[in-house]
């Protein structure tokens, strides 16, 4: 039998939303006992001395990218779970922007089939609102939602036609799906690839208004209001996006969002280095914009955390950054930025940084919240919180080496993730 004892770790627990000292001990894929003094003479018990490392309850990352199938020389279910798993999550929500796109029920079928031997962490799969996310015809929701699928979003791209978006939203409801807004006005966009501003003046690198997101931001929280579904607004990005979202909240309509660490860490000014990197779909915002993003996730305005997580092959970002495609490899950094960025500067504390990046995801997507009490499931994440490191994409789980903290020293590392009591990451501690 499986047996982990964790002695003195310092357990973040969901009662009081505060730390206690505790020895933890888990038996196959459960937590069996949560003391303050657990002994074991039996010799098949793996003992951590986990003195010094926090314990959170598993978190999720509610909107991945993991390319498989079709684009396995980017990411697959193997490497993109792991790199999750490294990044401290114990669970990811698969985009649906593969090759093909995942809009039938067989293809959920075969993502969950290629998970079962595969994926290190929990595996969640999203499905199409509309057939090859081409905004045209509604997908097979109620089929997908039969095999597993935990919410719809034609993520990568918008949802164009509101008609088409108010019928889905109807649909899904009928199957309790929530829909995930990659918010973006395509006429608007086009062509774009920064944010429009002195930057992208400067750069000469052609701009994506604030506009072209908090347009369709509205208009997806008319649709929300109207038909009473579920809405959660992917990757937000404006302030104006923030604002909108707010008094929306405030009506009772139903919509959630989530930042991203990228659109909370770094802002435009950097584009003058044309790393393509920092290429990224929506683009890095303004100076207030960022500040706007961080006062949302201060005043609970945004409800998750989530990586966003965007592989690329380096020769398909090396190039010039006309030619390079959107995305951050992002599951790596996420929690480190967290910590860095948000607990430390005190813009949000432990509790609501779990709330964010494990509550909020399983109460959103319907699927099991991990805490850490007698007979919960064994979703644990161990941060070594004050343990100081440099970002090196060298040493990423993920294929995905495309990222714009390289080098950066972050504060907050994740250095052993258990799911359903498996040890699905540990390093040296
Ligand atoms: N975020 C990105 O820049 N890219 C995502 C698509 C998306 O999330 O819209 C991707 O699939 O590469
Ligand atoms: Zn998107
Ligand atoms: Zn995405």
């Amino acid at each position: 039998m499986n047996k982990i004892l964790l002695k003195n770790i310092n357990a973040f627990r969901s009662e009081d939303q505060k730390l206690e000292n505790v020895d933890v001990l888990i038996e196959e894929d459960v937590i069996a006992a949560v003391e303050s003094k657990l002994e074991t003479e039996a010799d098949d018990v793996r003992i951590i001395e986990a003195e010094g490392l926090t314990a959170l309850p598993g978190l999720i990352d509610m909107h991945v990218h993991f390319r498989e199938p079709g684009q396995e020389h980017k990411e697959t279910i193997a490497t993109g779970t792991k790199a999750s798993a490294r990044g401290g999550f114990t669970a990811a929500a698969a985009m649906p922007n593969t090759d093909p796109v995942i809009d039938k029920k067989a293809l959920v079928e075969s993502v969950y089939e290629r998970a079962e031997n595969k994926a290190k962490t929990h595996l969640y799969q999203v499905g199409a609102v509309t057939e090859e996310s081409q905004g045209e015809e509604l997908a097979e929701m109620g089929r997908m939602k039969e095999a597993g699928i935990v919410a719809v979003s034609d993520d990568g791209r918008p949802v164009m036609n509101s008609q088409v978006m108010r019928l889905a939203m109807e649909y899904a409801q009928t199957f309790d799906l929530p829909v995930i807004s990659h918010a973006e006005d395509e006429n608007l966009s086009a062509g774009g690839m920064v944010h429009e501003g002195y930057y992208s003046t400067l750069t000469g690198l052609k701009g994506i208004p604030g506009n072209a997101e908090t347009i369709m931001v509205a208009r997806d929280i008319c649709l929300a209001e109207q038909t009473g579904c579920p809405l959660h607004i992917a990757h937000v990005s404006t302030a104006d996006s923030v604002d909108l979202i707010s008094r929306a909240k405030k009506r009772g309509v139903r919509v959630t969002c989530e930042a991203t660490p990228h659109h909370f860490t770094l802002d435009h000014s950097l584009l003058p280095s044309y790393n393509t990197d920092l290429k990224v779909n929506p683009p890095l915002r303004s100076k207030e914009d960022v500040e706007a993003i961080k006062q949302g996730l201060a005043d609970g305005i945004i409800d998750v955390i989530a990586s966003d997580h965007a592989p690329h092959a380096s020769e398909e970002k090396d190039v010039e950054f006309d030619y390079a495609p959107f995305g951050i490899s992002g599951a790596e950094t996420a929690l480190g930025l967290v910590y860095t960025g948000l607990i430390d500067k005190g813009v949000i504390d432990r509790a609501k940084a779990v709330k964010c990046l494990s509550e909020k995801p399983a109460e959103i997507l319907g699927v099991t919240k991990a805490e850490i009490k007698t007979g919960s499931p064994a979703d644990l994440t161990l941060v070594a919180e004050d343990k100081s490191w440099q970002v090196d994409p060298k040493n990423f789980c993920s294929k995905g080496r495309n990222t714009p903290f390289k080098g950066r020293e972050l504060k907050g590392k994740p250095v052993l993730t258990l799911v359903e009591g498996e040890i699905a990451w540990e390093e040296e501690i």
